[in-house]
């Protein structure tokens, strides 16, 4: 068993009733979790890491950063952070923490350590995800979003818990990830600093405040007291599978990296012999070649979003009716960011016994997760990203060719439990072509999330900030415009009191966080907290183009003339109403069934509609904890609407004689989203709230507001404007 208290090697699950050493052999022969645990522990002695447990214990001892490489699936997420609880780096009540670019790879890979270690999930091993906390005082081993950890550093600015901090899929350069790299080195260096003034770092300040030189002959002293306390100082460690480890060894001093090598299976990789002008065709051509000419396995199919899932489920559901019968068992399941988490966790279920299972996921599924059964991976090679605009303080999403990281990252699934193939729908003339890694997120997006947080961090000088690679600094200069405009920052430039530090306390975008700020003043924050949890998720009417016009008609029930986001409060307030009448008082899942039958009824999207009432109501929450007035303005709509003025005052636009509309702040000329309920009405002016570029600009989430409003309700800007 184990040695040491929290040292100790793993154990398998406890058996029923009281297990005790003599009845553990017969036990081992019947009991399925006993079999399981066997299974399990003998894959991880085989995983390439495996091999290496010592060596890597070693290094993280004598680096205080550390970059591991290693080949998708050699085991670098599920087994270092046990490899080194194992070594007695949680001694003390400490953690090894483990972030990850993604929710469900947080969620995922707690759940595999957790069943690994032979531990209920929340104890020993958990995860905290924004809205989602599975751990207690015991956990010692804890994944985690970057963002989350990002939070956490408010409230502990030297996130003192954490012996190792590990930064999971760095390559992925989101805006958090690159934030959290720069905090993370600070920290390190005050941590070695300032509580121990060990010799090894350049300071020479002890605890008490002395300062020594090196010849004083006190370090001998000074070491011993750092021996002691070995585990204070803040190990990083920084991972993938795909990394240019010189920019982070550079990043940080210089430090060491090192090559994890091997892979468990090989994976084949196939290429289209020409370019696919209709990357979607080849897809479902590809699925079915591979469902009725490739031996079991399931697939796991990468497209840019929502929609285009959603359509490629109905064209896969299409063809099988083509079918005969027996070629018909096929079970598609998708996976994307905004779906509620259990919707997320379906595609981890097992596949029915004599069927193939096909996932249809965005690059949500690219990094970290095992998804089991997956053996064949179809890659078209594109990806839908963040772009911005910081002359016009514009974000969009575009779809653009994935990287080269990105491509191997989404082969790397295949392969995790037996050999596999992925199937890449472009000439390898095409793939040498791809960028070597992703464009970084903090050069491509609106950062006023970023810079608030930053400074809520108390990092005032957020363009001087030790970034990994510097934002734009334009974009940083805007993000800085844009929360002054909103009250977020004084005008020498630090964080305002209250609404600042209140803004930089919600999980939200700033300008969102005003919003509900603001509506709790017009006593309109009922409506606002729906408003903002439905502008959370995606469409929330779908329109299936041989149904277009029964969808119109259905869509006309829920519509104000007013504009949007009176039509999405209709539409929420319209499905607890429902829900409340027809109540079953049985179970949820009949509950839950009763209200997809409305959805589908009405044309609306019930993955969307669960996923904003999940939001909703976790945003309720915050705003309670905070003690905003929760309101409703009731029938008076030119309050909610003025309230919607005054908050997205930023987002306005004017009428052009020509139809189409003036941006006042970016001065871009857009069109109204036909999707909208103010398509046919044109107003003179109104605000919006988001922007699609594809072959127009679109804008999307649009009310109808009074021009006068806006010098009146916003005069910070517009005044400035004349
Ligand atoms: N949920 C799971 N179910 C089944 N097997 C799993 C699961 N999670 C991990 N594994 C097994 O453990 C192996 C190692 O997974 P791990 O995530 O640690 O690898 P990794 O090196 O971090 O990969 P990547 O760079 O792709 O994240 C997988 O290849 C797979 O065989």
């Amino acid at each position: 068993m184990a040695q040491g208290v929290e040292g100790g090697a793993t154990r398998p699950p406890p058996f029923n009733g009281s297990a005790s050493h003599t009845n553990v052999a017969n036990n081992a022969k019947t009991n399925p979790s006993f079999n399981r645990w066997q299974k399990i522990a003998q894959q991880r002695k085989s995983l390439p890491i495996a091999s290496v447990e010592r060596r890597l214990v070693q290094e993280v001892r004598n680096n205080d950063t550390l970059i591991i490489v290693g080949e998708t699936g050699s085991g670098k997420t599920t087994q270092i952070p046990q490899f080194l609880f194992n070594a007695g780096f949680c001694r003390d009540g400490k953690i090894v923490g483990v972030t990850q670019p993604r929710r469900v790879a947080a969620v995922t890979v707690a759940k595999r350590v957790a069943e690994e270690s032979g531990v209920e999930l929340g104890q020993r091993v958990g995860y905290s995800i924004r809205f989602d906390d599975m751990t207690s005082s015991s956990t010692r081993i804890k994944y985690m979003t970057d963002g989350l950890l990002l939070r956490e550093a408010l409230l502990d600015p030297y996130l003192s818990r954490y012996s190792v901090l590990i930064v999971d899929e760095a390559h992925e350069r989101t805006v958090h990830t690159d934030v959290l790299l720069g905090l993370l080195k600070d920290v390190q260096n005050k941590r070695s600093a300032s509580a121990y003034g060990c010799p090894n770092t350049e300071n020479k300040q002890l605890n008490d405040g002395v300062l020594l030189d090196k010849g004083q002959g006190v370090w001998s002293g000074a070491m011993k007291q750092c021996q002691s306390r070995r585990f204070s100082t803040l190990k990083l460690i920084i991972m993938s599978a795909s990394l240019d480890a010189r920019v982070f060894s550079d990043y940080f001093g210089g430090a060491r990296a090192v090559h994890v090598q091997g892979r468990q299976f090989p994976v084949d990789i196939l290429y289209t012999l020409h370019p696919q002008p209709d990357y979607l065709d080849a897809t479902l051509i590809t699925i079915f070649q591979i469902h009725l000419e490739e031996g079991p396995g399931d697939v796991l199919v990468f497209l840019t979003g929502q929609e285009e899932i959603e359509s490629v489920e109905r064209l896969i559901q299409e063809r099988l009716r083509q079918l005969p019968e027996s070629n018909r068992n096929m079970w598609t399941v998708s996976i994307f960011s905004s779906q509620p988490s259990e919707k997320q966790m379906r595609v981890f279920a097992p596949t029915p016994p004599g069927f193939r299972k096909v996932i249809l996921a965005t690059n949500i599924a690219e990094t970290s997760v095992t998804i089991p059964g997956i053996k064949y991976v179809v890659d078209p090679g594109f990806v839908k990203a963040r772009s911005y605009d910081a002359a016009k303080g514009m974000e969009s999403l575009i779809v653009i060719p994935t990287s080269k990281a990105q491509a191997l990252q989404r082969s790397g699934r295949a392969g995790r439990e037996g050999p596999g193939k992925c199937f890449r729908l472009y000439p390898e003339s095409e793939f040498e072509k791809l960028e070597d890694s992703t464009k970084p997120e903090i050069k491509r997006c609106n950062l006023s999330n970023v810079v608030l947080q930053l400074m809520a961090l108390g990092v005032d000088d957020v363009i001087g900030f030790d970034f990994i690679e510097k934002p734009p600094r334009a974009a940083v200069v805007k993000s800085l415009e844009q929360l002054f405009l909103l009250g977020a920052l004084t005008e020498d430039c630090k964080l305002s009191d209250p609404l600042g530090h209140q803004m930089a306390r919600f999980p939200l975008d700033p300008i969102y966080s005003k919003a509900l700020i603001q509506a709790s003043q017009f006593n309109c924050l009922e409506e606002m907290l729906i408003t903002v949890a439905m502008l959370s998720v995606e469409s929330i009417f779908y329109a299936p183009r041989e149904k277009l016009e029964e969808a119109r008609t259905a869509m006309k029930c829920f519509s104000s003339a007013e504009g949007d986001h009176i039509t999405l409060i209709n539409v929420f307030r319209a499905a607890d109403e429902f829900s409340e009448k027809r109540k079953s008082g049985q179970s949820k899942e009949k509950d839950d069934k009763v209200l997809k039958k409305w959805c589908k009824e009405n044309f609306i999207n019930s993955r969307s509609l669960r996923h904003a009432r999940d939001i909703h109501r976790q945003i309720q929450g915050h705003v309670e904890q905070m003690g905003l007035h929760i309101a409703s303005c009731k029938d008076d709509i030119v309050q909610f609407r003025r309230c919607l003025a005054a908050s997205f005052f930023l987002n306005a636009a004017l009428k052009q004689p020509e139809g189409s509309y003036r941006a006042l702040a970016s001065g871009q000329v857009v069109q109204i989203h036909p999707s909208s309920v103010l398509f046919r009405t044109k107003p003179e002016c109104i605000i919006f709230n988001e922007l699609v570029q594809t072959n127009h600009k679109y804008i999307r989430n649009i009310t109808r507001i009074d021009y006068l409003w806006l010098a009146e309700l916003a005069p910070q800007y517009y005044s400035m404007q004349r």
